[in-house]
Order: structure tokens, then sequence, then C-alpha cells
């Protein structure tokens, strides 16, 4: 038999049957279910008269519509509330489990999937979302799905699926200090582009990636899917294993050994071959800034705005140009005098415990600048009790950030948290298309230090220069 990638190996294992035009049913273990993707699946299962086959094998969750504060009131009237009330009265009705949002368990859906022990290596996870292969850090087959599939998932615990190509990301190096994992897949997409792993399975491997914590492995794989790629996984290893021991859904006693033993044997065969492979030297990178509408449109915060005038390409000119009109921007302008308005700690790029206690760190003993509004939105209920117990949250509040309930929040416009238009926001989220954040709202992808860096001088900063101070 050839030499197999983990993607392989988890795949081979979940296929049920194979199709002549080259598709697999595959058997799907875990199902994410949130408020916003998931009603026209349970409306379809209510049409047809249908059941959940497997009710143990989902867990629902509701954060993307909901407020990060007053969480002790009622929800105000409106779409929030009746999104968040379908999710609970559907699966109530359908009987799978569902985490209400004052629970000590809630949070984002891929904050809490790994947190719960829900998502493990060597699973096929889905999810109603993109930022699904969030999970694949575990070496997870995890990958978002539309609401025709949920219904598919709800009914049969089966989906048909093309595999992907392979591609693996060879992250070699140290990182520097100043730098974080934010900037290393903020640098990948500047360099691959957003659509570079278009139809391909991403594997992220690597001394860098070995050296990474579960959280930063997230941040890493969170954002494949800005790099084209539905996919994005890391084999499982010794840190996998000691962030899932104990976890409330993690297997125990006799049951962990031998998972961990199976997990062990999912890593890529030495001598298997990818279909493209790309190696990027993290020892060499600076911060990194997002200045136009798309995550690859983004710099060393040492940089300066682009000028379109400098691109000979008539397409790539006017996509520039439209960039940096939405964003307000003129060219040439160094990235670190940009004043900013708004800054947003959170999302599931950067809303855990490890995203908090750097820029904890960064904010300590200062103060947030007059001209700013800044808030942390811890990406669970688990990771804000964790940081209240470190006593983060009084580092942030004494600074001037206001400290929130957790949910998907400022990171897309569907709840209260949003920038009014032409407000721009240092931001640790993994979208800045146009109106993410609030229609006319301009978005600074970053990582959580520098988004800390900014709140504390007003504009972009290099966290670097900061705390040289
Ligand atoms: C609302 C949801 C379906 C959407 C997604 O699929 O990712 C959201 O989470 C996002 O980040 O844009
Ligand atoms: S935090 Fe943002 S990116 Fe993540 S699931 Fe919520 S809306 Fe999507």
């Amino acid at each position: 038999m050839s030499a197999l990638t983990l993607y392989d190996k988890v795949w081979r294992q979940h296929v049920v049957k194979s199709y002549e035009d080259g598709s697999d049913l595959i058997y799907i273990d875990r199902h994410l279910v949130q408020e916003v993707s998931s009603p026209q699946a349970f409306a379809g299962l209510v049409a047809q008269n249908r059941t959940i086959r497997r009710p143990d094998a989902h867990v629902s969750v509701a954060d993307h519509a909901v407020p990060t504060r007053h969480r002790d009131r009622p929800l105000p009237d409106g779409l929030a509330a009746r999104q968040v009330s379908r999710l609970e009265s559907n699966a109530a009705r359908f009987g799978i489990p569902y985490i209400p949002i004052n629970d000590r368990r809630h949070g984002i859906v891929h904050v809490i999937g790994p947190e719960l022990g829900f998502t493990l290596p060597g699973a096929t996870l889905v999810c109603g979302d993109s930022h699904t292969c969030t999970h694949g850090a575990f070496g997870a087959l995890a990958f978002g799905i539309g609401s025709s599939e949920c219904e598919c998932i709800f009914a049969t615990q089966t989906l048909r699926q093309k595999k992907q190509k392979r591609m693996r990301v060879v992250l070699d190096g140290a990182i520097p200090a100043g730098v974080t994992v934010k900037d290393v897949i903020l640098a990948l997409i500047g360099e691959i582009g957003t659509g570079g792993g278009n139809g391909h399975a991403i594997e992220f491997a690597g001394s860098a990636v070995r050296a990474m914590s579960m959280e930063a492995r997230m941040t890493l794989c969170n954002m494949s899917i800005e790099a084209g790629s539905r996919v994005g996984m890391v084999a499982p290893d010794d840190t996998t294993f000691a962030y899932l021991k104990g976890r409330p859904l993690a297997p125990s006693g006799a049951d962990w050994d031998a998972a961990v033993a199976h997990w062990r044997s999912l890593a890529t065969d030495a001598d298997a071959v990818f279909d493209r492979e790309v190696t990027l030297d993290v020892s060499a990178l600076s911060p990194r800034i997002s200045w136009g509408t798309t995550p690859e449109e983004n710099l060393p915060i040492t940089g300066r705005v682009p000028d379109p005038a400098a691109e000979s390409d008539p397409s790539r000119r006017a996509r520039i140009a439209r960039s940096l009109a939405y964003m307000g921007l003129e060219p040439g302008r160094p990235l670190a005098e940009i004043p900013i308005d708004r800054v947003f700690i959170g999302s599931c790029t950067n809303s855990r415990i490890e995203d908090l206690r750097l820029a904890a760190k960064v904010v300590a003993g200062r103060q947030v600048a007059p001209n700013v509004a800044a808030i942390v939105v811890p990406g669970s209920a688990g990771v804000r009790l964790q940081a209240e117990a470190e006593g983060l949250d009084a580092v942030f509040r004494a600074a001037g950030f206001e400290w929130r309930d957790s949910g998907c929040s400022m990171c897309v416009a569907m709840n209260d948290d949003r920038l009014s238009p032409g407000e721009r926001c240092a931001s640790t989220s993994n979208r800045n298309f146009e109106g993410r954040q609030g229609q006319g709202g301009r978005t600074h992808l970053m990582s959580p230090a520098m988004a800390a860096a900014a709140a504390i001088s007003g504009r972009l900063t290099d966290v670097r220069t900061l705390s040289s101070r």
C-alpha cells in the first residue's frame, strides 16, 4: 500500500461507500450546530418527517447573534432572540444537546468543541460554518458545510464528498519575539493568496508547528479557509494529548490509552507525497497588518500603504485602488501612522486564553488611547472564567477595555457589536471584506498583541516598539 498522509488516513477510515464519479460517502462522527446556519436543516427534517439518526453526535450552541453584555436580562425582541429561541426549541424537539447562552460551557462553536473534548484527533467533524477548519488543529478531518448538508448529517450521519488534493505547508524556524502565529498565517496568505489552497486539504507541518501550543495551532488552522482551503490539519502529538486529557467528552481510562495509540498512528507517512508543497521560514517574519479588504492584502507593520500606480497589472491596480478607497487610505502612508477608532480582541481566531494573556501583557499598566473604544470578548465562558481567575479582566478593565461575555461579537455584523460607517478597527478576527464588521466599517486584521498595542497608542503600532519603551 502506498504511503498515506494524515488526511488520507482519516478519510479512509470513514469511507462507507465509494461511487463511480470518484466521490465517497463518508461517516461523520461529530456535528456542531449554531443558530444562523441550522434553521433550514431543522425545517427540512420537519417537512420530511425525519428524526435525527444519532442525537449524541451533535452539540448546539448560539454564538453569532447573541449579545455580549446584559446577558442576565432577557434578550430584547428581535432577530437575535428569535434565532436563539429557535435553536433551543429545535434542539429540544429533536433531542440533541443544547448549551444555553448563560451556561458555563457556552462559547463560539469552534472554541467550545475543543474545550469539551468533543473535537478529537482522527474524527470527522462538520458544522454549517466555514471556520470548522479550526478543529483540524487536533488532527480531526473538519470542514464547513451548507444547510442542506447539515440536514443530511442529521438524518443519515453521512455525507457524500469528493476528496481534496493534498497540500503541505511546512513552517520552519522559531517565531521571533513580538510575532505570533496570527502573523504567520497572514504572511502565508499574503504569499499564496486567498485562492492558494483552493481544492486542497492543507496539512501544516514543520518544526514551528511542532513547537506550537494547541491554541496557536487552532489560530493557524482557523484561517485555512482564508487561504482557500476548507481543511487545515496538524498531526496529533503529545501537545494535543496533553490538551485533551481529562476534557469532559474525551475518552478516559483504558479507552484513553487505546485512543492515544490510534491517534499516534495517524501521522503522515515519511514517504507520502503531496500534490503541492509550500515552505515558509517563520524566523524572518514581522508582525503583520491587513491594509485592504481581503486577508491577502496584508503587510509587515513596518511597511507603507501600497500604491496602485506601482502595479503594472490593470486588474490588480484596480483592485488595490478599490480597497484603498473603501479603507480610506492614501498610498505611501506608513502603516504605523494610521489612527484607529475601535479595537476588537475576540473571534474564533484569537479569543482563547493564550490570546488574552498575550494582549494583557501588552496592556498591563497602560491606558487605552482616548480616541479608542476597545472590547475584549472571550471566546467562551470557560476562557472568561479562566481569564478572570488569572486577573486578566482586571488588567483590561483598568486600562479602559470593556470586558464582555462570549460570542462571535464584532467579528461579524450579526449582533449588537458592530462598527459604524467609516470607523476603523484593529481586529483579531479573520475576515475584512467590505461591511464585515458593520456597513462601511474598516477592518485591519492583526494579532492580539498588535491589537492591544493599537488600543494603547490609538493607531496601528508595531508591538515591538511599544514594549521596548
Ligand atoms: C454565519 C456563518 C455561516 C459564517 C461562516 O460560514 O463562516 C460566519 O461564521 C463567518 O465567519 O462568516
Ligand atoms: S467568530 Fe467570526 S469567524 Fe468565527 S464563527 Fe463567529 S462569525 Fe464566524
